[in-house]
């Protein structure tokens, strides 16, 4: 009814003399003003209607009370309040993980909906360039849905139509500082929704104590430390290879270790081996008595174990040929993790070039046939540059520790990680709080997350080894 076709009708020009612009009259269609007034009328009936549906809880909290108030006077209202608070607050104390969801997290999440997101939309869009001003009228992105974890809201947004999550994940900066939270990550929930996380605090602030010994001998994904919602973090070794990436400091042993101490019953029983190459000469060498007479330091040592490797891979390759497919575990066949302290200093930094090609060719084998008959590699290293390794991409699973440049971000993790927030680059270089923390892109998803690794100290690992020089 309100629409006008683009045009003025020829009655409305006013002059066309030569000479003088051709001036148009604009058209003015007059409203009544009960028409506006049932118009918003509607829409503030349908914008209550859908806040009560949504937010159920908060609407309740918010409306009672007062209704109440002034139909009753303050003392109802007053005993209205309390006796939930009464019977709620000692319950949520003692089960604060069954009431914080339930209640706790929903009445946080229309606060933030109303106070944070709702207020700061339209000018955080239009400002950084996610919506549009267009002759007076505003296109927006659409805010869904807010809903608060023990330490992030999740933000369910819809795009304009032909936007691009690249749109979006090119702009996480802007829409972390608009709506004040340290970090913004972008996932795609389906097409034309996406997933905004802003983090509220940082639940991997503090280190955490080495996972303790699994009970069970297993090669399945280790447990090595916890994601950023408060799950586990399970590593796969066996049947993956695994590069880990970090600046000096980073806490690249606590992966190599925290991994290590998850396969410890698997070694003791037989079903695993450790072969470590520890060309620093650190890190590694505490725990000698785990690898057996499978340790090597000096490069040319590191060159023949790593040969032993293929061979091993080869035997068992000719064996399983054409019976089976995939290796499992056994005392005959174990799981062999080859793990690699600064992978560079065997590949890149070994001045010997016919040592630096021999292990390169062994550690290319390993990492491209290795996988399917139970050899595994796990290395670590410092400068993830395509000069540095050549054989980056042969590693299915790789992990970012905190990095010194923004661009290292997406060598390791592929393209496209760092702007859908894996800010590896960000990760503290403070000890306490940095280090351990990593990024994790899967094979199966494109999404990183975010998490930290146990920190297995000095006497952890002296621990782990005594186990095994007292067997000796
Ligand atoms: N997971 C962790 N949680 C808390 N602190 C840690 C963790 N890992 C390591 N640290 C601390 O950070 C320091 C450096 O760790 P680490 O030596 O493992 O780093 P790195 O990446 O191996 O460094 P470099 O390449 O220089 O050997 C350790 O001395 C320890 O105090």
């Amino acid at each position: 009814m309100l629409k006008k076709l683009p045009g003025d009708p020829v009655s409305g020009l006013v002059s066309t003399t030569p000479d003088t612009a051709v001036v148009f009259r604009p058209a003015i269609v007059q409203t009544p003003a009960i028409v506006t007034i049932v118009i918003f009328a509607a829409r503030l009936v349908i914008g209550l209607v859908r806040s009560f549906w949504r937010h159920p809880i908060a609407s309740a909290v918010a409306v009672t009370p007062s209704t109440i108030f002034s139909l009753y006077g303050w003392r109802l209202a007053l005993v209205v309040v309390a006796v939930p608070i009464a019977l709620v607050g000692p319950w949520a104390i003692t089960y604060p993980k069954v009431v914080l969801p339930w209640i706790g997290y929903r009445l946080l999440a229309w606060w933030r909906l109303v106070w944070i997101y709702r207020r700061h939309w339209q000018p955080v869009m239009v400002v950084s360039g996610l919506g549009r001003h267009i002759k007076g009228r505003d296109y927006l992105p659409r805010l869904l849905r807010v809903t608060c974890t023990s330490w992030a809201d999740v933000v369910t947004v819809k795009m304009l139509d032909g936007q691009a999550a690249k749109d979006w994940a090119d702009r996480i900066e802007h829409l972390a500082h608009g709506f004040g939270a340290p970090s913004c990550r972008v996932s795609v929930e389906r097409a034309g929704r996406l997933l905004l996380t802003f983090p509220r605090r940082d639940p991997l602030a503090e280190p955490l104590p080495a996972v303790p010994l699994p009970e069970a001998a297993t090669v399945g994904p280790v447990e090595i430390g916890q994601t950023e919602d408060g799950k586990p973090w399970l590593l796969k070794l066996h049947g993956t290879h695994v590069l880990v990436a970090g600046a000096t400091g980073a806490g690249k042993g606590s992966i190599l270790w925290s991994a290590i101490r998850g396969l410890i019953p698997a070694i003791w029983t037989g079903l695993a081996e450790i072969w470590a190459l520890d060309p620093k000469l650190m890190e590694l060498s505490f725990g000698r008595a785990i690898f057996g007479n499978r340790y090597a330091a000096d490069p040319a040592d590191c060159a023949d174990l790593l040969d032993e490797a293929v061979m091993v891979m080869q035997e068992r390759a000719g064996r399983f040929a054409g019976v089976q497919r995939d290796h499992v575990p056994s005392v005959q066949d174990p799981f062999v993790l080859v793990v690699v302290d600064e992978i560079a200093f065997l590949t890149a930094y070994q001045s010997d070039r016919a040592l630096r090609q021999r292990i390169s060719a062994a550690l290319a084998t390993l990492t491209t046939q290795g996988r399917a008959v139970g050899v595994g590699v796990l290395a670590a290293l410092q400068d993830p540059r395509k000069d540095v390794i050549t054989i980056r991409n042969l590693f299915p699973d790789k992990i970012a520790l905190r990095l010194d440049e923004s661009e290292q971000v997406d060598m390791v993790l592929g393209d496209g990680a760092r702007d859908r927030g894996a800010l590896a680059d960000h990760i503290s270089p403070v000890p306490h709080q940095g280090a351990g923390v990593a990024y994790i892109r899967l094979e199966s998803s494109p999404d990183p997350i975010r998490a930290r690794a146990a920190y297995v100290s000095d006497e952890d690992i002296r621990d782990m080894a005594a186990l095994f020089e007292e067997a000796m």
